[in-house]
C-alpha cells in the first residue's frame, strides 16, 4: 500500500524547472531515499511535500487524501513530520521543552481553554509530556531532558530534532540530510535510528548525500537529476545503473553495500 503518491509533480522558479514531471509512490512501512547531485530538486520536493511550496503542477496524495496546496500546519496534522538540513532548535529551551513543541502540533487546545486550565487541557498536557518523554527515550536522549539545548553538541541536536518530529506521532517522517555534519560513529548510530523509526511503523522519506548510509538503510532509492526522475530501484539496482554513475561522474556511488 502506498502511503504517499506523487503524480506529475512540477515546481518552476521563473525559468528554472526545479522539479519536473515527477511521479513516485512510497510504500507504507518503508525507508525511501531520494538522491541526486546538488541542485537536483530534492529540497524543493521536500518543501512541496511539507506544504512550504505549492506545486506548479501535479498532485500529492497522502493516505489517500490530496495534500498539495495545504499549508504546512495542516500537512503536519495529517501525519507528515519533518527534520531540517539546518538545525531548527530553540537554543534557549531545554531538550524536553524543544520536543514538547513537536507535540503541540497534535494538540487541539485553543488559547482560552488553555488559560482556563480545563481538565481536558491538563489531560492533553500530560499526554504531550508522555509523548515527548517517550520520543526522547526512543532517540536515546533521556539523560539530556533537562539540559539547555545551547550547551549540547551537534550530534545530540540532530537527534533532538528527530525526537521532536516523532513526538508529533507522525505516519511519515521526512528527513533532510540527517547525517550531514556527523562523524562516522554518529552516522552509524543515525543509521540504526532510521531503521528503528521504520520498525516503529513510521514510513521514512530520506534525502541524504552520504551514499553509504543511503544504500545501507533504504528499501528503495529514487534518483533525481535536474528535477527529473533518472531511475528508481533497490540500492543494488541503483548503484549499478550506468546513468546514475554518469550523473555522479562515477564518484560518489563507488562503495560496497555491507
Ligand atoms: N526559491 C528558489 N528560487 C529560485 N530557484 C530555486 C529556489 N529553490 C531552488 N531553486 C533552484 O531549483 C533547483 C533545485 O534546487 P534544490 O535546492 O531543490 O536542489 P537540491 O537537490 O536540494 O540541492 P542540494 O543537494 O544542493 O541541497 C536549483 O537549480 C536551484 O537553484
Amino acid at each position: 500500500m502506498a502511503l504517499l503518491r506523487v503524480e506529475g509533480l512540477e515546481k518552476a522558479f521563473g525559468g528554472v524547472m526545479a522539479v519536473a514531471d515527477l511521479s513516485f509512490e512510497v510504500p507504507e512501512g518503508s525507508v525511501y531515499a531520494v538522491i541526486g547531485p546538488n541542485g537536483a530538486g530534492k529540497t524543493t520536493l521536500f518543501n512541496m511535500l511539507s506544504g512550504v511550496y505549492t506545486p506548479t503542477a501535479g498532485r500529492i496524495e497522502f493516505a489517500g487524501r490530496r495534500i498539495d496546496g495545504l499549508p504546512p500546519h495542516r500537512v503536519a496534522r495529517l501525519g507528515i513530520a519533518r527534520t531540517f538540513q539546518n538545525l531548527q532548535v530553540f537554543f534557549n529551551m531545554t531538550v524536553l521543552e524543544n520536543v514538547m513543541v513537536g507535540c503541540h502540533l497534535r494538540g487541539r487546545t485553543g488559547l482560552v481553554a488553555a488559560a482556563l486550565r480545563l481538565p481536558r487541557i491538563l489531560r492533553e498536557e500530560r499526554q504531550m509530556r508522555a509523548w515527548a518523554e517517550e520520543a526522547l527515550a526512543f532517540c536515546g536522549l533521556e539523560a539530556y531532558a533537562g539540559r539547555e539545548a545551547a550547551a549540547l553538541p551537534y550530534g545530540i541536536l540532530k537527534r533532538l530534532e528527530i525526537a521532536r518530529a516523532l513526538a508529533a506521532q507522525p505516519r511519515m517522517l521526512l528527513m533532510d540530510e540527517p547525517a550531514a555534519g556527523l562523524n562516522d560513529t554518529e552516522t552509524l548510530e543515525m543509521r540504526g535510528l532510521i531503521r528503528r523509526i521504520c520498525e516503529r511503523g513510521v514510513t521514512v522519506l530520506l534525502v541524504e548525500h552520504n551514499m553509504g548510509l543511503v544504500m545501507e538503510v533504504s528499501d528503495t532509492v529514487l534518483v533525481l537529476d535536474y528535477g527529473r526522475r533518472l531511475t528508481e530501484g533497490s540500492p543494488e539496482q541503483v548503484q549499478n545503473d550506468p546513468e546514475v554513475i554518469a550523473a555522479y561522474l562515477g564518484g560518489e556511488v563507488e562503495y560496497a553495500v555491507s
